[in-house]
């Protein structure tokens, strides 16, 4: 059982602040990713919990204990390191049994655990292979195997996957979530890759220069991102932008006029902002509808034919591309003149500062 939380966190190296007073809660069992772009300071957001960094201000309490001044080694947590450090000199075996063996367990127990550990792992015939024997996927299982012995009571991982090539990277991803849901153990993992964060997390955590931009489920943020920010860097392909202007709106909803002079009425309430003032509107790839077209508004420039879905890019009139996600069987070319249709239902609105306007519908999966 582990519940943390962490109070206005902040950290400051010389006169910079990385970590810019980070609250949230995180509950038993959760699996929480902390996601952001290089730099965004999650791994030192990890590391302050790890109790690797100092905490410069703030609270953090694990189990309701304030753990602040309380060494790593105590703090019952395990963290498993992008660059795996493994004992290069040690096999399999004696890699997960050394931080035992500091603990004080007696042998006997250190190798019921080890076995235990390496069954479910499928480590079982490298145990006495060293990490130099091993492929990546097979030393990233160890480094997981050393921190699963010692029976932590949260797991952090930090890019443990960003070693590995995209295959693995996907089976791996199956992996952990299938342990995750074995060990029931609160977990916080820290990537950058946005797809690792919306196919493992119970909680994701967008962080960017040292803020949060949005805690929400996988789903929510995918369908109701708070900002530009998150609505830029959740989804693959990317969400779409137009620019457009504000008409008028109320409790049913806004109007605004794409830049093409065509009129939409979407149904999310705006801010306090003037008519007349310039927003941005978002539709994602698999929203956006594709009509032939006889006149030139848009044309076929790529077609990806990805198997089960195709990705069409449209040049538009003004030069903007903005990408269709359509099922694997279209029979459209590229050179082929085509429209657009964003149905309102599926576009979000952005006031100027990044905003996003408030939503009144809600995805039902969203919750
Ligand atoms: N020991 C340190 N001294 C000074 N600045 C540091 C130190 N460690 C990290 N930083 C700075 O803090 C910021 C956040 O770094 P951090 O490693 O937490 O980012 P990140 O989001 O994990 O990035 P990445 O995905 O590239 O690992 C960076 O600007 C980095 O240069």
């Amino acid at each position: 059982m582990a519940t943390l939380e962490l109070k206005s966190l902040r950290k400051t190296y010389l006169t910079e602040e990385i970590i810019k007073g980070i609250s949230l809660s995180i509950e038993d069992r959760e699996f929480v990713v902390f996601v952001g772009p290089s730099g965004c300071g999650k791994s030192t957001l990890l590391r302050m919990i790890a109790g690797l960094e100092d905490i410069t201000s703030g609270d953090l309490l694990i189990d309701g204990q304030r753990v602040n001044d309380v060494e790593p080694g105590k703090r019952g947590l395990a963290m498993v390191f992008q660059s795996y450090a493994l004992y290069p000199h040690m096999d399999v075996y004696k890699n997960m049994e050394f931080g035992l063996k500091l603990a004080g367990v007696p042998e006997k127990e250190r190798s019921e655990k080890i076995q235990h550990v390496a069954a479910t792992l499928q480590l079982e015939p490298y145990l006495h292979h060293k990490p130099g024997q091993l492929s990546g996927g097979q030393r990233q299982r160890v480094a997981i195997g050393r921190a699963i012995v010692r029976n932590p009571k949260v797991f952090l991982f930090d890019e443990p996957l960003s070693n590995l090539d995209a295959a693995l990277r996907g089976q791996m991803r199956v992996e952990l979530s299938a342990l995750h849901r074995k060990l029931n153990a609160t977990t916080i993992y820290v990537t950058h890759d946005q797809v690792e964060a919306m196919t493992m997390a119970d909680k994701i955590v967008v962080l960017q220069k040292g803020v949060v931009e949005q805690i929400g489920s996988p789903l929510e943020l995918y369908h109701h991102p708070r900002n530009l920010f998150v609505a830029k860097f959740i989804g693959s392909p990317p969400m779409n932008f137009f620019s457009a202007i504000f008409q008028n709106g109320g409790h049913d909803g806004s109007s605004v006029q794409l830049r093409d002079g065509t009129l939409l009425h979407v149904p999310v309430s705006p801010p306090d902002i003037l008519p007349g003032t310039k927003i941005t509107v978002g539709i994602r790839p698999e929203h956006v509808e594709l009509a032939p077209a006889s006149d030139d508004s848009g044309v076929v420039e790529v077609i990806e034919r990805l198997g089960a879905i195709t990705l069409v890019h449209v040049r538009c009139a003004d030069g903007q591309i903005i990408v269709v996600q359509t099922d694997g069987f279209t029979t459209l070319e590229v050179d082929t003149p085509v429209s657009l249709k964003l149905p309102p239902q599926h576009c979000h609105l952005f006031a100027p500062d990044g905003l996003a306007f408030e939503a009144c519908r809600r995805h039902p999966l969203a919750a």
